[in-house]
């Protein structure tokens, strides 16, 4: 029998502790002791089936990295994930695409629930633009071909020979992207505005239903940032476009086509649900640590440290 310790359980311990219970299905007691105001005691009604986590924590080299998050998307929504440095975005973002695999919990990704499926098949579906995956694209490579990659899941190379209908997609998705004027250069020359919009075309490719955007304004001046989001807009728009999950450090990237939006804090859920009702003051102060005010024009948000640099939270 686990003893509950009145004292609040440091992170390092709550993922030892984890690691010993992972088998005994007995993890819930851990998370009720250091509960956040912001937080609710109350676990999530039935999930929508579409895309859903329950209770799901992972561990990595005995740190505790998710902790008990409950978070569900329904079809035909938008989402923002938002969190100070290492709240665990990333790591969030790679157990619903399927390349970690959580130490706890269930895990239901386009109605196929994690375990019963084949994870290879399931990602064919998921569309993903992160900053990993620059790294592996060589410089020479035709901004064309990087597209018509996608269809294949290859990064460079395509082993297949991509048929007219794949080259004429590509050109559409160019043209979606605002990229049909760099077509004719070699991928290393580009600016990075110009390789995210060919990344986001590239993920498109193969239809899929779940698109994973990893920061992808980071880098990116005031103007190629806004015409990297009119592309998103648009897309988010279209009929029959993926769902977004789209990590960002800044709500001013916030387009007004996301509908909802999950705050992390040290791995735990801290807010989630409609944009409106989270993006506020206290939820935004206690995911940073710092008093931040928020305000709303034209569709968008914008936020700035209330007392200045100097005034932090304790
Ligand atoms: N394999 C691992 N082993 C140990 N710790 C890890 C591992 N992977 C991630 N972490 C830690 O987990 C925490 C969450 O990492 P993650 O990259 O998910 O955060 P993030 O919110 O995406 O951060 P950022 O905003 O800086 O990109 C970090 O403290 C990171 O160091």
């Amino acid at each position: 029998m686990l003893k509950r310790s009145k004292r609040p359980i440091s992170g390092c311990r709550r993922a030892a502790i984890l690691e010993r219970l992972s088998s005994r299905g007995r993890t819930r007691s851990l998370s009720e002791n250091t509960l956040h105001p912001l937080e609710t005691s109350e676990t999530p009604g039935p999930p929508e089936r579409w895309i859903a986590l329950e209770d799901v924590s992972l561990v990595r080299s005995r740190r505790l990295i998710l902790d008990g998050i409950h978070w569900s998307i329904a079809p035909g929504t938008h989402w923002v994930v938002l969190g100070a440095n290492g709240s665990g975005k990333t790591t969030l973002l790679m157990v619903l695409a399927g390349y970690h695999w959580p130490t706890r919990g269930r895990v239901t990704v386009l109605g196929r629930r994690f375990g019963e499926i084949d994870l290879r098949e399931l990602r064919k579906d998921i569309g993903w633009v992160g900053s990993f995956l620059q790294a592996q694209i060589p410089s020479n490579q035709k901004p064309l071909d990087l597209i018509v990659s996608g269809r294949y899941a290859a990064v460079g190379r395509i082993f297949q020979q991509p048929t007219a209908e794949d080259r004429e997609l590509a050109g559409n998705l160019a043209e979606c992207l605002e990229c049909s004027n760099i077509l004719g250069s070699s991928y290393g020359v580009l600016s990075q505005g110009e390789k995210q919009r060919l990344l986001i075309a590239r993920a498109l490719m193969a239809r899929p239903r779940l698109l994973i955007l990893d920061e992808p304004c980071a880098g990116l001046d005031l103007v190629a940032r806004e015409k990297l989001l009119r592309s998103l807009e648009r897309l988010g728009r279209a009929p029959d476009c993926p769902t977004f999950v789209f990590v960002t450090h800044h709500l001013e990237e916030i387009i007004p086509v996301i509908s909802h939006v999950l705050v992390l804090k040290d791995g735990r859920v801290l807010a989630q649900g409609p944009k409106d009702e989270v993006l506020t003051s206290p939820v935004l102060s206690r995911a940073f640590g710092i008093s931040i005010e928020v305000a709303r024009e034209n569709g968008r948000f914008r936020a700035w440290a209330a007392g200045g640099a100097g005034f932090f939270l304790s």
